[in-house]
């Protein structure tokens, strides 16, 4: 444990998740003093810069809401989308203010689920958080919530944090919520304890997760952390979930809240998002010969393997691809409209080209973006 921790203690690049339930008032809104407390425990724990501090905030919607006259967070999407717009500017322009007392900048990044996916634009992203860290500025960052769809949404910024970690390269992620930590039942239950370290997803196998806080304010619960601490972990960055109060311990390194072995590698960039927290949109059903190819050569899909689409999606969504029998083998972005698959099943790249044109000679899911899942 020690070293584990001493490893928390040095990390360099740490992407810090606060939710929602940390940063409001029990009457509702944005709680001024809570968030001073956390900006002042993130300010010191930079060391001077040393140390480089990526915030992903939650709280738009809820401290849109009193201003909006609303008493509860709504349950459709539109009105959640207006609290969030007027929260957003009120939750950093508290950031902006409470860290201008470190002399710290801080820049705002809202992203989607989509900007985790496109090249182009996952790239960008990117640059832009290298860009302000190397500057010297703080990134505060948060889903964009008001042009994210139901079907695109994160909706909670638990997995949102683990996909910024290793974006941005992490060696650290540290989610705060209103609880000190995984317990292994409902912690509002009398007779549950706190656990201190999960080594693999087995160390899990006998918690049971209850509903969301009694804040009434975040969204994900306890599933979405567990769900983020996993995705963080497999892909070679360790975390530690804790509460809120508790943010200048663990980031000290000091034995507080459940500590998440890291399980796996860095593995390449966009894809994790592919594989853990995107919605296919559609599947395509691949013949054998067409399985054998993605799965076991690792090729790009064509069109001459394609036995049948479903599902309503547009060119750059994520779709699942399935064998015969409906397993799903491997998920993708498909480089077509949903209406346009039918024209091409089953056909060659080359007799498409000759009939319709060159953009049709292209692969339906290129490889680069193709992930396969666990058989
Ligand atoms: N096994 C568990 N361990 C810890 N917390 C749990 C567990 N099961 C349910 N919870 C609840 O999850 C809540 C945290 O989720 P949430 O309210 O969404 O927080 P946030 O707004 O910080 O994202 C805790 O307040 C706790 O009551
Ligand atoms: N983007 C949303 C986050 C949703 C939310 O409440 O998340 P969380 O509190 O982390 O469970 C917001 O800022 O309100």
């Amino acid at each position: 444990m020690a070293s584990a921790r001493q490893s928390v203690a040095e990390a360099r690049r740490v992407v810090v998740k606060v939710g929602s339930s940390s940063l409001t008032t029990a009457a509702g809104g944005l709680d001024a003093d809570r968030v001073d407390a956390l900006v002042d425990v993130l300010a010191k724990s930079r060391d001077g810069g040393l140390r480089e501090i990526v915030l992903v905030s939650s709280g738009a919607i809820a401290a849109g809401l009193s201003p909006l006259g609303l008493v509860r967070r709504p349950k459709d999407l539109a009105r959640q989308q207006a609290a969030a717009s007027v929260g957003q500017g009120l939750l950093v322009a508290r950031y902006t203010a409470s860290f201008a007392r470190y002399g710290v900048r801080v820049g705002q990044v809202l992203l989607t689920s989509d900007d985790m996916a496109r090249r182009a634009h996952h790239r960008n992203a990117s640059r832009t958080l290298d860009q302000l860290l190397a500057m010297g500025a703080l990134p505060v960052v948060n889903e964009n919530d008001t042009v994210a769809t139901d079907e695109i949404r994160f909706g909670d910024n638990d997995r949102l944090a683990a996909l910024v970690a290793h974006l941005v390269h992490a060696d650290l992620l540290v989610l705060l919520s209103d609880v000190d930590g995984l317990y292994d039942g409902d912690p509002a239950k009398p007779g549950t304890s706190r656990i201190d370290e999960v080594r693999s997803p087995a160390d899990m196998a006998h918690v049971e997760i209850g509903s969301a806080g009694k804040a009434g304010v975040g969204t994900g619960g306890m599933v979405t952390k567990v769900e983020a601490a996993r995705i963080a972990a497999a892909a070679g960055i360790p975390v530690v979930l804790t509460s809120a109060s508790h943010a200048g311990d663990a980031l000290a390194g000091r034995a507080t809240g459940t500590y998440f072995h890291r399980t796996g590698r860095r593995s390449a960039d966009r894809l994790l998002w592919l594989q853990h927290a995107s919605e296919p949109r559609g599947a395509l059903t691949l013949d054998d010969g067409a399985v054998r190819a993605v799965v076991e050569g690792r090729k790009s899909l064509l069109p001459a393997g394609i036995a049948a689409v479903e599902g309503e999606f547009a060119a750059g969504d994520p779709v699942e691809l399935r064998d015969a029998a409906g397993r799903a083998v491997a998920r993708g972005l498909v480089n077509f409209d949903a209406k346009e698959i039918p024209l091409l099943i089953g056909r060659s790249t080359r007799d498409l080209a000759k009939e319709l044109g060159p953009a049709y000679e292209r692969e339906v899911v290129h490889r680069d973006d193709l992930v396969l899942l666990p058989g």
